[in-house]
Protein backbone atom coordinates (compact mmCIF):
# COMPACT_ATOMS: atom_id res chain seq x y z
CA UNK A 1 0.00 0.00 0.00
CA UNK A 2 1.19 3.45 -0.59
CA UNK A 3 2.25 5.67 1.55
CA UNK A 4 -1.08 8.09 0.51
CA UNK A 5 -3.11 5.80 1.39
CA UNK A 6 -1.46 4.91 4.64
CA UNK A 7 -1.76 8.82 5.49
CA UNK A 8 -5.66 8.77 4.82
CA UNK A 9 -5.74 5.74 6.90
CA UNK A 10 -4.59 7.73 9.89
CA UNK A 11 -6.80 10.95 9.04
CA UNK A 12 -9.95 9.56 9.05
CA UNK A 13 -11.80 11.25 11.70
CA UNK A 14 -14.33 9.90 13.75
CA UNK A 15 -17.28 11.10 11.44
CA UNK A 16 -16.11 8.10 9.55
CA UNK A 17 -17.29 6.08 12.36
CA UNK A 18 -21.07 6.73 11.90
CA UNK A 19 -23.20 4.31 10.28
CA UNK A 20 -25.32 4.65 6.83
CA UNK A 21 -29.04 3.69 7.53
CA UNK A 22 -30.26 1.06 5.07
CA UNK A 23 -33.98 1.48 3.41
CA UNK A 24 -36.27 -0.84 5.89
CA UNK A 25 -36.42 -3.94 5.41
CA UNK A 26 -34.38 -3.99 2.49
CA UNK A 27 -31.23 -6.13 2.48
CA UNK A 28 -28.17 -3.83 1.72
CA UNK A 29 -25.93 -5.44 -1.68
CA UNK A 30 -24.00 -8.52 0.72
CA UNK A 31 -20.92 -6.92 2.02
CA UNK A 32 -17.73 -9.21 2.36
CA UNK A 33 -16.67 -9.11 5.42
CA UNK A 34 -14.24 -11.11 8.33
CA UNK A 35 -14.33 -12.58 11.19
CA UNK A 36 -11.61 -12.02 13.75
CA UNK A 37 -11.64 -14.59 16.61
CA UNK A 38 -9.75 -12.83 19.52
CA UNK A 39 -8.07 -14.75 22.62
CA UNK A 40 -7.04 -11.61 24.93
CA UNK A 41 -6.59 -10.66 28.75
CA UNK A 42 -9.37 -9.11 30.21
CA UNK A 43 -7.60 -5.88 30.80
CA UNK A 44 -7.00 -6.44 27.00
CA UNK A 45 -10.54 -7.18 26.37
CA UNK A 46 -11.77 -3.58 28.25
CA UNK A 47 -9.25 -1.44 26.78
CA UNK A 48 -9.42 -2.46 23.02
CA UNK A 49 -12.38 -4.01 22.46
CA UNK A 50 -15.10 -1.08 23.11
CA UNK A 51 -18.46 -0.93 21.43
CA UNK A 52 -17.12 1.92 19.50
CA UNK A 53 -14.45 -0.04 18.08
CA UNK A 54 -17.11 -2.55 17.65
CA UNK A 55 -19.36 -1.15 16.03
CA UNK A 56 -16.88 0.43 13.74
CA UNK A 57 -15.75 -2.84 12.72
CA UNK A 58 -19.32 -4.18 12.36
CA UNK A 59 -20.30 -1.22 9.84
CA UNK A 60 -17.43 -2.11 7.92
CA UNK A 61 -17.91 -6.08 7.96
CA UNK A 62 -15.70 -7.48 10.06
CA UNK A 63 -16.72 -9.07 13.79
CA UNK A 64 -15.20 -9.79 16.55
CA UNK A 65 -15.77 -13.29 18.01
CA UNK A 66 -14.65 -14.49 21.62
CA UNK A 67 -12.16 -17.72 21.31
CA UNK A 68 -13.16 -20.03 23.78
CA UNK A 69 -9.75 -21.35 25.15
CA UNK A 70 -11.17 -24.65 26.49
CA UNK A 71 -12.19 -26.09 22.83
CA UNK A 72 -10.00 -26.70 20.43
CA UNK A 73 -9.81 -23.91 17.94
CA UNK A 74 -10.83 -26.04 14.93
CA UNK A 75 -14.00 -26.73 16.44
CA UNK A 76 -14.67 -22.91 16.64
CA UNK A 77 -15.30 -20.32 13.95
CA UNK A 78 -14.04 -20.48 11.01
CA UNK A 79 -12.00 -17.21 11.29
CA UNK A 80 -10.44 -15.23 8.95
CA UNK A 81 -7.89 -13.96 11.34
CA UNK A 82 -7.13 -15.21 15.30
CA UNK A 83 -5.91 -12.06 17.39
CA UNK A 84 -4.46 -13.06 20.43
CA UNK A 85 -1.78 -11.68 23.35
CA UNK A 86 -0.27 -14.10 25.34
CA UNK A 87 -0.68 -13.60 29.12
CA UNK A 88 -0.77 -15.20 32.20
CA UNK A 89 -4.08 -14.60 33.24
CA UNK A 90 -6.28 -15.62 30.02
CA UNK A 91 -4.56 -18.75 30.08
CA UNK A 92 -6.93 -21.58 31.72
CA UNK A 93 -5.24 -23.43 34.69
CA UNK A 94 -3.75 -26.28 33.16
CA UNK A 95 -2.45 -24.62 30.00
CA UNK A 96 1.07 -23.18 30.13
CA UNK A 97 1.98 -20.20 27.94
CA UNK A 98 4.42 -23.14 25.85
CA UNK A 99 1.16 -25.28 25.24
CA UNK A 100 -0.92 -22.14 24.42
CA UNK A 101 2.25 -21.00 21.93
CA UNK A 102 2.30 -24.71 20.70
CA UNK A 103 -1.86 -24.91 20.35
CA UNK A 104 -1.88 -21.69 17.87
CA UNK A 105 0.66 -22.62 16.52
CA UNK A 106 -0.37 -26.43 15.25
CA UNK A 107 -3.65 -23.87 13.99
CA UNK A 108 -1.18 -22.11 12.33
CA UNK A 109 0.00 -25.08 10.49
CA UNK A 110 -3.44 -26.86 9.70
CA UNK A 111 -5.02 -23.65 8.98
CA UNK A 112 -3.10 -21.93 6.51
CA UNK A 113 -5.68 -19.80 5.15
CA UNK A 114 -6.39 -18.12 8.53
CA UNK A 115 -4.41 -15.39 9.58
CA UNK A 116 -2.41 -15.77 13.10
CA UNK A 117 -2.12 -12.03 14.84
CA UNK A 118 0.84 -13.08 15.03
CA UNK A 119 3.00 -16.09 14.63
CA UNK A 120 3.73 -16.96 18.52
CA UNK A 121 7.28 -17.34 18.16
CA UNK A 122 7.33 -13.63 16.34
CA UNK A 123 5.86 -12.55 19.83
CA UNK A 124 8.27 -14.30 21.61
CA UNK A 125 10.77 -12.60 20.45
CA UNK A 126 9.63 -9.21 21.78
CA UNK A 127 9.02 -10.80 25.27
CA UNK A 128 12.24 -11.09 26.21
CA UNK A 129 14.20 -7.68 26.55
CA UNK A 130 17.83 -9.29 25.86
CA UNK A 131 16.37 -10.48 21.83
CA UNK A 132 13.60 -7.87 22.22
CA UNK A 133 15.85 -4.86 19.97
CA UNK A 134 18.37 -7.48 18.45
CA UNK A 135 16.94 -6.78 14.98
CA UNK A 136 17.27 -2.92 15.41
CA UNK A 137 20.50 -3.24 16.43
CA UNK A 138 21.02 -5.26 13.69
CA UNK A 139 19.80 -3.14 10.92
CA UNK A 140 21.88 0.02 12.14
CA UNK A 141 19.32 2.06 9.82
CA UNK A 142 21.81 5.21 9.38
CA UNK A 143 20.05 7.66 6.03
CA UNK A 144 20.25 11.10 5.77
CA UNK A 145 17.54 11.52 8.17
CA UNK A 146 19.10 9.95 10.81
CA UNK A 147 20.39 7.36 12.42
CA UNK A 148 18.71 4.97 14.99
CA UNK A 149 20.49 2.46 17.43
CA UNK A 150 19.67 0.94 20.68
CA UNK A 151 21.40 1.65 24.23
CA UNK A 152 24.25 -0.64 25.36
CA UNK A 153 22.34 -3.34 27.40
CA UNK A 154 23.81 -6.28 29.67
CA UNK A 155 21.76 -9.15 30.16
CA UNK A 156 21.74 -10.41 34.06
CA UNK A 157 20.37 -13.93 34.33
CA UNK A 158 21.51 -14.84 38.05
CA UNK A 159 23.69 -14.26 40.65
CA UNK A 160 23.46 -10.31 41.81
CA UNK A 161 26.18 -10.09 43.73
CA UNK A 162 28.27 -10.08 40.04
CA UNK A 163 26.47 -7.26 38.96
CA UNK A 164 29.18 -4.41 39.40
CA UNK A 165 31.96 -6.62 37.95
CA UNK A 166 29.61 -7.37 35.11
CA UNK A 167 29.13 -3.76 34.45
CA UNK A 168 32.24 -2.73 34.79
CA UNK A 169 33.73 -5.07 32.65
CA UNK A 170 31.31 -4.54 30.04
CA UNK A 171 32.39 -0.71 30.37
CA UNK A 172 28.60 0.28 30.67
CA UNK A 173 28.31 4.43 31.44
CA UNK A 174 25.79 4.97 34.63
CA UNK A 175 23.23 5.43 34.96
CA UNK A 176 21.84 2.25 34.35
CA UNK A 177 17.90 1.16 33.64
CA UNK A 178 16.89 -1.80 35.10
CA UNK A 179 14.15 -3.78 33.54
CA UNK A 180 12.96 -7.30 34.19
CA UNK A 181 14.45 -9.68 31.18
CA UNK A 182 10.74 -11.49 30.34
CA UNK A 183 7.79 -9.58 29.55
CA UNK A 184 5.06 -11.63 30.40
CA UNK A 185 1.83 -9.04 30.72
CA UNK A 186 2.47 -8.52 34.23
CA UNK A 187 2.81 -5.52 36.32
CA UNK A 188 6.07 -6.98 37.84
CA UNK A 189 7.60 -6.85 33.58
CA UNK A 190 6.81 -3.37 33.99
CA UNK A 191 8.51 -2.33 37.57
CA UNK A 192 11.35 -1.00 36.45
CA UNK A 193 14.61 1.26 38.62
CA UNK A 194 17.33 3.55 37.58
CA UNK A 195 20.83 3.18 39.30
CA UNK A 196 22.67 6.04 39.94
CA UNK A 197 25.90 3.89 41.10
CA UNK A 198 26.55 0.27 40.32
CA UNK A 199 27.33 -1.12 43.87
CA UNK A 200 23.53 -0.36 44.47
CA UNK A 201 22.42 -2.42 41.64
CA UNK A 202 23.00 -5.78 43.76
CA UNK A 203 19.77 -5.35 45.72
CA UNK A 204 18.36 -5.89 42.01
CA UNK A 205 16.92 -9.39 41.21
CA UNK A 206 17.79 -10.98 38.40
CA UNK A 207 16.79 -12.32 35.51
CA UNK A 208 17.09 -8.60 34.04
CA UNK A 209 18.72 -5.87 31.52
CA UNK A 210 20.77 -3.14 32.05
CA UNK A 211 20.64 -0.24 29.98
CA UNK A 212 22.31 2.58 29.49
CA UNK A 213 20.00 5.53 30.40
CA UNK A 214 20.17 8.19 26.96
CA UNK A 215 19.23 11.55 28.12
CA UNK A 216 16.20 12.30 25.29
CA UNK A 217 14.54 15.43 27.53
CA UNK A 218 11.76 13.72 28.69
CA UNK A 219 9.80 12.91 26.16
CA UNK A 220 9.53 9.94 23.88
CA UNK A 221 7.81 8.68 20.62
CA UNK A 222 5.65 5.83 20.46
CA UNK A 223 5.39 4.69 17.33
CA UNK A 224 2.50 2.26 16.29
CA UNK A 225 2.55 -0.10 13.85
CA UNK A 226 -0.06 -1.55 12.04
CA UNK A 227 0.25 -3.48 8.77
CA UNK A 228 1.48 -1.40 6.76
CA UNK A 229 0.30 1.69 8.10
CA UNK A 230 2.29 3.92 11.31
CA UNK A 231 1.09 6.26 13.59
CA UNK A 232 3.14 8.56 16.28
CA UNK A 233 2.14 10.02 19.69
CA UNK A 234 4.29 12.08 22.02
CA UNK A 235 4.57 10.81 26.08
CA UNK A 236 6.19 12.42 28.66
CA UNK A 237 9.09 10.33 29.73
CA UNK A 238 12.03 10.27 32.35
CA UNK A 239 13.80 13.54 32.63
CA UNK A 240 17.42 13.64 31.98
CA UNK A 241 20.21 13.05 34.19
CA UNK A 242 23.06 15.57 34.71
CA UNK A 243 26.79 15.09 35.12
CA UNK A 244 26.55 16.86 38.82
CA UNK A 245 23.28 14.55 39.68
CA UNK A 246 24.62 11.93 38.97
CA UNK A 247 27.61 12.54 41.22
CA UNK A 248 25.77 13.50 43.97
CA UNK A 249 23.16 10.62 44.24
CA UNK A 250 24.04 7.13 44.95
CA UNK A 251 21.29 4.15 45.04
CA UNK A 252 18.35 2.04 43.00
CA UNK A 253 15.28 4.32 42.34
CA UNK A 254 12.02 2.22 41.25
CA UNK A 255 10.07 4.01 39.41
CA UNK A 256 6.37 3.71 38.21
CA UNK A 257 5.31 3.32 34.43
CA UNK A 258 6.46 6.79 33.35
CA UNK A 259 5.00 7.05 29.68
CA UNK A 260 1.40 5.49 29.56
CA UNK A 261 -1.39 6.87 28.14
CA UNK A 262 -2.23 9.42 30.57
CA UNK A 263 1.61 11.28 30.07
CA UNK A 264 0.18 12.14 26.51
CA UNK A 265 2.54 15.34 25.10
CA UNK A 266 0.64 15.73 22.06
CA UNK A 267 -0.43 18.77 22.95
CA UNK A 268 2.74 20.37 25.09
CA UNK A 269 4.42 22.94 24.60
CA UNK A 270 7.88 22.12 23.84
CA UNK A 271 11.47 22.96 22.88
CA UNK A 272 11.32 21.64 19.30
CA UNK A 273 14.43 20.45 19.86
CA UNK A 274 12.80 18.03 22.09
CA UNK A 275 9.53 17.78 20.80
CA UNK A 276 9.60 17.88 17.32
CA UNK A 277 8.74 14.07 15.67
CA UNK A 278 11.50 11.80 14.42
CA UNK A 279 11.13 12.60 10.58
CA UNK A 280 8.31 10.61 8.81
CA UNK A 281 10.38 8.60 6.10
CA UNK A 282 12.51 7.52 8.57
CA UNK A 283 10.19 6.04 10.88
CA UNK A 284 8.41 4.50 8.14
CA UNK A 285 11.57 2.68 6.93
CA UNK A 286 12.02 1.48 10.54
CA UNK A 287 8.60 0.07 10.38
CA UNK A 288 8.79 -1.35 7.01
CA UNK A 289 12.13 -3.07 8.05
CA UNK A 290 11.08 -4.28 11.56
CA UNK A 291 7.96 -5.86 10.25
CA UNK A 292 9.49 -8.10 8.11
CA UNK A 293 12.58 -8.94 10.12
CA UNK A 294 10.52 -9.29 13.36
CA UNK A 295 7.54 -11.38 11.54
CA UNK A 296 5.00 -8.77 13.76
CA UNK A 297 2.14 -6.88 12.37
CA UNK A 298 0.79 -4.98 15.32
CA UNK A 299 3.53 -3.25 17.58
CA UNK A 300 5.12 -0.13 18.57
CA UNK A 301 8.07 1.27 19.38
CA UNK A 302 9.16 3.70 21.90
CA UNK A 303 11.85 6.12 20.35
CA UNK A 304 14.13 8.90 22.15
CA UNK A 305 15.85 11.45 20.84
CA UNK A 306 19.69 12.38 22.23
CA UNK A 307 19.12 14.98 24.15
CA UNK A 308 21.76 18.13 22.35
CA UNK A 309 20.95 16.18 18.36
CA UNK A 310 18.99 16.34 15.87
CA UNK A 311 18.67 12.96 14.22
CA UNK A 312 20.15 10.34 16.41
CA UNK A 313 17.73 8.05 17.63
CA UNK A 314 17.13 5.39 19.90
CA UNK A 315 14.55 2.45 20.40
CA UNK A 316 14.28 1.03 24.02
CA UNK A 317 11.15 -1.05 23.90
CA UNK A 318 9.19 -2.96 21.71
CA UNK A 319 5.27 -3.76 22.77
CA UNK A 320 3.37 -6.03 21.22
CA UNK A 321 -0.05 -5.64 20.66
CA UNK A 322 -0.49 -2.38 22.55
CA UNK A 323 -3.36 -0.66 23.26
CA UNK A 324 -5.61 1.32 20.12
CA UNK A 325 -7.58 3.72 22.14
CA UNK A 326 -7.45 6.73 19.47
CA UNK A 327 -9.92 7.16 16.73
CA UNK A 328 -6.93 7.03 14.22
CA UNK A 329 -5.77 3.91 15.50
CA UNK A 330 -8.98 2.33 15.84
CA UNK A 331 -9.65 3.28 12.30
CA UNK A 332 -6.30 2.25 10.85
CA UNK A 333 -6.55 -1.13 12.91
CA UNK A 334 -9.98 -1.82 11.90
CA UNK A 335 -9.14 -0.72 7.89
CA UNK A 336 -5.82 -2.75 7.66
CA UNK A 337 -7.48 -6.45 8.85
CA UNK A 338 -9.05 -7.16 5.69
CA UNK A 339 -5.94 -6.52 4.13
CA UNK A 340 -3.71 -8.16 7.01
CA UNK A 341 -5.57 -11.55 6.65
CA UNK A 342 -5.95 -11.18 2.59
CA UNK A 343 -9.25 -13.11 2.37
CA UNK A 344 -12.91 -12.41 2.85
CA UNK A 345 -15.34 -14.93 3.11
CA UNK A 346 -18.49 -13.80 5.27
CA UNK A 347 -21.75 -11.77 3.78
CA UNK A 348 -23.19 -9.03 6.04
CA UNK A 349 -26.69 -8.68 5.39
CA UNK A 350 -28.82 -5.74 7.48
CA UNK A 351 -31.83 -4.65 7.85
CA UNK A 352 -33.50 -1.49 9.59
CA UNK A 353 -35.87 -2.92 12.55
CA UNK A 354 -37.66 -0.97 15.17
CA UNK A 355 -36.61 -4.14 17.79
CA UNK A 356 -34.31 -6.69 18.28
CA UNK A 357 -36.64 -9.57 19.29
CA UNK A 358 -36.07 -13.34 18.68
CA UNK A 359 -38.38 -13.77 16.45
CA UNK A 360 -36.80 -11.21 14.03
CA UNK A 361 -33.52 -12.32 14.43
CA UNK A 362 -34.19 -16.17 13.25
CA UNK A 363 -37.40 -14.91 10.67
CA UNK A 364 -35.82 -12.73 8.65
CA UNK A 365 -32.88 -14.70 6.81
CA UNK A 366 -34.95 -17.12 5.68
CA UNK A 367 -37.82 -14.42 4.24
CA UNK A 368 -34.84 -14.44 1.24
CA UNK A 369 -34.32 -18.23 1.40
CA UNK A 370 -31.31 -18.36 3.62
CA UNK A 371 -31.11 -21.34 5.88
CA UNK A 372 -30.65 -19.89 9.68
CA UNK A 373 -27.93 -22.40 10.29
CA UNK A 374 -25.72 -20.19 8.14
CA UNK A 375 -25.99 -17.20 10.61
CA UNK A 376 -23.23 -17.32 12.88
CA UNK A 377 -24.19 -13.97 14.46
CA UNK A 378 -26.89 -11.50 14.64
CA UNK A 379 -26.77 -7.90 16.46
CA UNK A 380 -28.74 -5.05 16.84
CA UNK A 381 -27.25 -1.95 15.99
CA UNK A 382 -28.70 0.38 18.73
CA UNK A 383 -27.65 3.45 16.97
CA UNK A 384 -29.67 3.17 13.61
CA UNK A 385 -31.90 0.08 14.65
CA UNK A 386 -30.76 -2.15 12.55
CA UNK A 387 -30.32 -5.86 12.99
CA UNK A 388 -26.98 -6.78 11.37
CA UNK A 389 -26.57 -11.10 9.82
CA UNK A 390 -23.13 -12.24 9.50
CA UNK A 391 -23.44 -15.34 7.62
CA UNK A 392 -21.31 -17.98 5.83
CA UNK A 393 -21.65 -18.68 2.16
CA UNK A 394 -18.25 -20.54 2.03
N1 LIG B 1 17.54 3.42 27.83
C1 LIG B 1 16.73 4.37 28.32
N2 LIG B 1 17.10 5.66 28.33
C2 LIG B 1 16.28 6.61 28.82
N3 LIG B 1 15.07 6.36 29.34
C3 LIG B 1 14.65 5.08 29.35
C4 LIG B 1 15.44 4.02 28.83
N4 LIG B 1 14.77 2.88 28.97
C5 LIG B 1 13.60 3.20 29.54
N5 LIG B 1 13.51 4.51 29.77
C6 LIG B 1 12.39 5.20 30.44
O1 LIG B 1 11.65 4.24 31.14
C7 LIG B 1 10.32 4.12 30.62
C8 LIG B 1 9.90 2.67 30.59
O2 LIG B 1 10.82 1.90 29.84
P1 LIG B 1 10.34 0.72 28.90
O3 LIG B 1 9.47 1.29 27.84
O4 LIG B 1 11.52 -0.05 28.47
O5 LIG B 1 9.49 -0.14 29.94
P2 LIG B 1 8.16 -0.98 29.72
O6 LIG B 1 7.79 -1.55 31.04
O7 LIG B 1 8.36 -1.93 28.61
O8 LIG B 1 7.14 0.17 29.32
P3 LIG B 1 5.82 0.08 28.39
O9 LIG B 1 4.70 0.36 29.32
O10 LIG B 1 6.00 1.16 27.36
O11 LIG B 1 5.78 -1.26 27.78
C9 LIG B 1 10.39 4.76 29.26
O12 LIG B 1 9.12 5.28 28.91
C10 LIG B 1 11.42 5.85 29.48
O13 LIG B 1 10.85 6.94 30.16
O1 LIG C 1 -1.62 -0.54 29.72
P1 LIG C 1 -2.06 -0.04 28.38
O2 LIG C 1 -3.49 -0.40 28.12
O3 LIG C 1 -1.78 1.39 28.16
O4 LIG C 1 -1.26 -0.80 27.22
C1 LIG C 1 0.03 -1.33 27.47
C2 LIG C 1 0.03 -2.78 27.18
O5 LIG C 1 -0.93 -3.43 27.98
P2 LIG C 1 -2.19 -4.22 27.37
O6 LIG C 1 -1.74 -5.07 26.25
O7 LIG C 1 -2.70 -5.02 28.49
O8 LIG C 1 -3.17 -3.19 26.91
C3 LIG C 1 1.38 -3.35 27.52
O9 LIG C 1 1.35 -4.71 27.20
P3 LIG C 1 2.20 -5.76 28.06
O10 LIG C 1 3.63 -5.46 27.74
O11 LIG C 1 1.86 -5.52 29.50
O12 LIG C 1 1.74 -7.07 27.55
C4 LIG C 1 2.47 -2.66 26.68
O13 LIG C 1 2.28 -2.95 25.31
C5 LIG C 1 2.42 -1.18 26.93
O14 LIG C 1 3.37 -0.55 26.14
C6 LIG C 1 1.04 -0.63 26.59
O15 LIG C 1 1.03 0.76 26.90
P4 LIG C 1 1.06 1.84 25.72
O16 LIG C 1 2.37 1.62 24.99
O17 LIG C 1 -0.12 1.62 24.83
O18 LIG C 1 1.01 3.08 26.49
MG1 LIG D 1 7.23 -2.43 26.94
Amino acid sequence: MRLKEETEFFEEEEEREQTMVAHKFSPQPMMKGVVVGYALTSKKIKSFLQPKLEGLARNKGILFVAIDQHRPLSDQGPFDIVLHKVSTDFRPALLSGKEWRQILEDYRQTHPEVTVLDPPDAIQQVHNRQFMLQEVADLNLSDAYGTVGVPRQLVIKKDPASIPDAVNKAGLRLPLVAKPLVVDGSAKSHELSLAYDQYSLRILEPPLVLQEFVNHGGVLFKVYVVGDAIKVVKRFSLPDVSKRELSTNAGVFRFPRVSCAAASADDADLDPGIGELPPRPLLERLGKELRRRLGLRLFNLDIIREHGTRDRFYVIDINYFPVWCKASTRNALVNQLKSLCGREKVAIISCVAHHADKYMQESFPCIFGIPYSIVTAAAFDHQVRRMVWFLYYA
